[in-house]
Parts: structure tokens; sequence; C-alpha cells
């Protein structure tokens, strides 16, 4: 649906070039939710504004749904945009506008017959919740009600793609929540394919299908959700991933702890289940299993979960229990202080 081939952009400034995107290439499918992450400046904005054309590539092609999107002349690009919906932090609403009108200006002026527009801003802000909000301004809304127009607009324009510009980021936790069930339920009910970028893994793991890693302008690693989760193969992934299974035990305790044996991370996902795994390997073996620290987290259909466990006994009976948990589907790695 979207394909981002080697996409370059160089920005000149005054004192130099910045290149914020170097050599990028992406597939985002049909009907998927697909997330790309980073830290500050990696160049996730610069990325998705390559989408709709709001940033030109210096290099590279931008293909949606099958349409070369750099050679289009400006009128075959405003056709185009109009199937192509994006939210942004900001909400990005016209303060002197009614909600209604905030919906109703941009159909307006893209051309929707004048007598289509009050039932489609009707149908759109019931979609998000706010039907009965029609009439006030985007002062007297809350940033999560704000955002639900704002949705409600994009999706007036009945788009086959929605990009999210860190759409949650000015959002408290619990509003987060409810925009990216919003955001989940618009890509099931209506098919919608959504391309995202965030620098929270909670949005990733929460509603995306597919998930891409960006750094220094380049994308250093994607794949499933959950393949990314369970085997991340870059420091920068491994530092997300271990920020969502904090462990303060401090380490000078671990180092004394492994004298008596090793300290194995646990890592599984969906039905197999880490402890309980666990608990059956210390029966069986002649070591004692003590966990020091652990957490599950619920990817978009599956339980995710790690644990730290320190194994007291003998080489011989610890690498049992290794084999074990290995045999079990239970992903086993020995701590190093070093990613931690
Ligand atoms: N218009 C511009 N002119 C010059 N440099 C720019 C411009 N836009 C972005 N950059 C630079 O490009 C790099 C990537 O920026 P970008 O905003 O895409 O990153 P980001 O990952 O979205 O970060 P953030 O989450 O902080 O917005 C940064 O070094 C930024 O300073």
């Amino acid at each position: 649906m979207i394909q981002l081939k080697k996409i370059s952009k160089t920005f000149h400034t005054k004192t130099k070039k910045v290149h914020a995107l170097k050599n990028v290439s992406l597939e985002v499918k049909k009907g998927e939710i697909f997330g790309v992450i980073g830290y500050s400046g990696a160049g996730k904005s610069t990325l998705i504004r390559c989408v709709n054309l709001l940033e030109k590539p210096t290099n590279g092609e931008v293909y949606v749904n099958g349409s070369k999107l750099n050679t289009m002349s400006a009128e075959q690009l405003r056709e185009t945009r109009k199937k192509i919906g994006m939210i942004f932090q900001g909400f990005h609403l016209l303060k002197t506008a009614t909600v209604f009108d905030n919906i109703a200006i941009p159909l307006k002026l893209t051309g929707v017959p004048k007598r289509e527009i009050p039932n489609r801003v009707q149908k759109y802000l019931a979609v998000v919740g706010l039907e009965d909000k029609q009439d006030v301004y985007p002062d007297q809304l809350s940033g999560g009600q704000k955002q639900r127009v704002a949705i409600a607009r994009a999706l007036s324009h009945e788009p086959e793609v929605l990009l999210s510009d860190e759409a949650t980021s000015a959002l408290d936790p619990e509003t987060t929540e409810s925009i990216l069930d919003l955001l989940a339920k618009i890509n099931r009910e209506f098919g919608i394919t959504i391309l995202l970028i965030t620098h929270e893994m909670h949005v990733i793991q929460k509603i995306c299908d597919r998930v891409a890693v960006m750094e220094n302008g380049e994308i250093i690693e994607q794949g499933n959700v959950i393949d990314l989760y369970s085997e991340p193969k870059q420091a920068t992934t491994k530092k997300f991933i271990n920020s969502l299974f904090p462990s303060d035990l401090p380490d000078e305790t671990l180092k004394e702890l492994q004298k008596r044996g090793p300290i194995i991370t646990l890592t599984f996902v969906g039905s197999s289940a880490g402890k309980p795994a666990l608990s059956m390997a210390s029966k069986k073996f002649d070591v004692h299993a003590n966990i020091l620290s652990g957490n599950i987290i619920q990817l978009k259909d599956k339980p995710f979960g790690r644990l730290i466990a320190h194994l007291e006994g003998e080489p011989e009976e610890t690498n049992k229990v290794r084999q074990f948990l290995a045999n079990e589907g239970v992903q086993v790695e020995e701590v190093s202080f070093d990613d931690n």
C-alpha cells in the first residue's frame, strides 16, 4: 500500500547539511498498522512527511496504492492526497471554527458536494464518539477530544491510508489508551492502512503489526512486532525493549549472586509461560530458581513476558535447567550486565 524506495532527504541549513534520511526503504502492506519508532532526531517526522510529499525527498521514490507520487502533477497529487489522511501531535484544528466546521470546511475545499457534507460530518463524529460536540469550539475540548475531531476530519475524506505523526504524544496515559483503541477500531472496521511514528514502545506493542526502528536517518531493524520484541538485534532496539522490563537490582548484588550460579533472562511469547516452566525445571533438577524481577506485557494479540532469575546449583544441573527451558519454548539468555 505504501512503498518508500531508497528515500534520502538532505536539509541545507545556513551552516551545514543535515542528512535526515539516508537511503530508507519501507513497505507497508494494505490493512496493517505499521509503526516506526526512534529517538528524537532519528528522522521519523521527515519519513512520514515524505509519504504524502509534505516533504519532498531529495532522492528515491514514493508509491501509495501503486501510484508514484514524485512525478505527479500538482493536480494529480491533490487527488492522491485525498486518499491519505494525516493526524498530528498538535491536532492542527482551526480555533475559530466549530467542530462541525473543522470537518466541513476541508470537505468543501476538496470538492465534496454541499448536500453530502452534514452526513459525512455526523457519520465520522459518531465514529469517534463526539456526535454531541459539533457546535462547540476546539478550546472547549480536552486534548483527547481534539484528537478525536482531528481523526474524524481525516476519516471524513474516506482515506485508504492514515498517517499518524506522534498522535498520542501530547496526551496523558489514559487518553492515549483510548485514542490507540480508536485507531485499532478504524483499522479493523474500515480496513484503513495505518503508518504511525512514535517514540513510545507502548504505542508499538498495543496496536502495531509490524515495526521499524530508526536511528540517524536509517532503518536499523524491522519486522513483526513479536519477532522484534523476542529477538532484537540492534543495540538501540534492545534498549527500547529493555526499557519495558526495568530491573533495579544493583550490579553488586547480581555479581554476588552470580558466584553461586548463573543469572538468566527468560523471554516467552504467548502460551510458553516462563514461570510454570521455571518451577517445573527447579523441581526436576537440583537447582533453586529464584525470580529476581519480571513483567508481562500485552502485545497486540499475544502476551509477552520476561523474567530475570537466579539459578543456584552446580553447573551441570543449571545447564540442564537451561536446556529444559529451551525445550519448553522459552528463550534463555545469560544476563550480561552491560545490557541492563
Ligand atoms: N526543515 C528542516 N531543516 C533542517 N533540518 C531539519 C529540518 N527538519 C528536520 N531536520 C533535521 O533532520 C533530522 C531528523 O529530524 P526529524 O524531525 O525527522 O526527526 P524525528 O525522529 O521526527 O525527531 P522528533 O521526534 O524530535 O521530531 C534532525 O537532525 C532535524 O534537526
